[in-house]
């Protein structure tokens, strides 16, 4: 069995497949690495031969959790590295290491996908956008905060908006417009967010013509699932992580 880890900045998702054909065993979501380890030590990771991971947090707090895995499960933890081409696809950036190894992963599934422009969205703690063209070259893209950091910034920044979390899913249920303070702040940033999703696939046709798909991912993507054309493949970066450390 193989562990795969994509360790954002909100949290670490994981989940364990079989090296024979891929299959999912099981999976979870941790906020912290002690976290991860008792789900770890829950499943049944006795059967782990390999581990694969893609980091966006610090290289301190990568390695720690790279030394920590790899103590606890006796393997090598395989971790993806900056490249300038991968699988067909040709790293934008002026300097390739700058791009985000979650981006990069993304838009290699993305491309091995579809073969063709693609447009990827990852609605994480930040919104990425990236751009991919009929031939693989990558264009770059754009980087937006998420949902939580929109909320939390008028909760962390204003002495009125008050209001607890848990109301978010309820607030979320129309987009009417909101009669109390959670439904107002909930609803203007899902307006936010999906308004940017739409406009982004609008700037993109510029880059990439008509015909390119659009793949969303991450832990907001069910808030802009249902956007015409859209996509939603909620592996898409363990998809990534598979082509680049087969
Ligand atoms: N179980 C959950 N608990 C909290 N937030 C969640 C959960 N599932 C999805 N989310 C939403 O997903 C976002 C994080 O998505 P994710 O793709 O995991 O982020 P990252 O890759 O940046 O760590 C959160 O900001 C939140 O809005
Ligand atoms: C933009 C990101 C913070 C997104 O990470 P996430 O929201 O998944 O935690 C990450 O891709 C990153 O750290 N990128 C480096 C900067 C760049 O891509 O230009
Ligand atoms: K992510």
């Amino acid at each position: 069995m193989i562990l795969e880890l994509d360790c954002g900045n909100s949290f670490i998702k994981w989940r364990v497949v079989s090296d024979a054909d891929g299959a999912l065993v099981v999976g979870g979501i941790a906020a912290l690495a002690v976290d991860l380890l008792q789900d770890l030590h829950n499943a049944d990771i006795s059967t782990i031969t390999r581990c694969r991971m893609v980091s966006v947090r610090d290289d301190v707090e990568t390695s720690a959790l790279t030394d920590v895995l790899s103590g606890e499960l006796g393997v090598e933890v395989l971790k993806v590295i900056p490249a300038k081409r991968v699988a067909g696809v040709v790293n934008g950036y002026k300097e390739q290491d700058r791009l985000g190894l979650d981006r990069w992963l993304a838009i290699i599934a993305a491309y091995e996908m579809c073969k063709g422009p693609c447009l990827i969205i990852d609605l994480g703690t930040a919104v990425t956008i990236d751009l991919v063209d009929c031939n693989g070259a990558h264009l770059g893209g754009y980087i937006a905060p998420g949902l939580a950091l929109l909320r939390g910034q008028l909760l962390a920044h204003t002495r009125r908006i008050q209001y607890d979390p848990a109301l978010s899913s309820v607030a979320l249920s129309d987009i009417t417009p909101g009669r109390d303070t959670a439904e107002g702040v909930e609803r203007g940033c899902l307006i936010m967010l999906r308004s940017y999703v739409t406009s982004q696939i609008g700037i993109a046709e510029d880059h990439l013509g008509k015909n390119f798909t659009i793949y969303v991912t991450g832990g907001d993507a069910a808030l802009v699932a249902d956007i015409p054309r859209v996509r939603c493949v909620p592996d898409l970066v363990f998809r990534g992580l598979a082509i680049a450390c087969p």
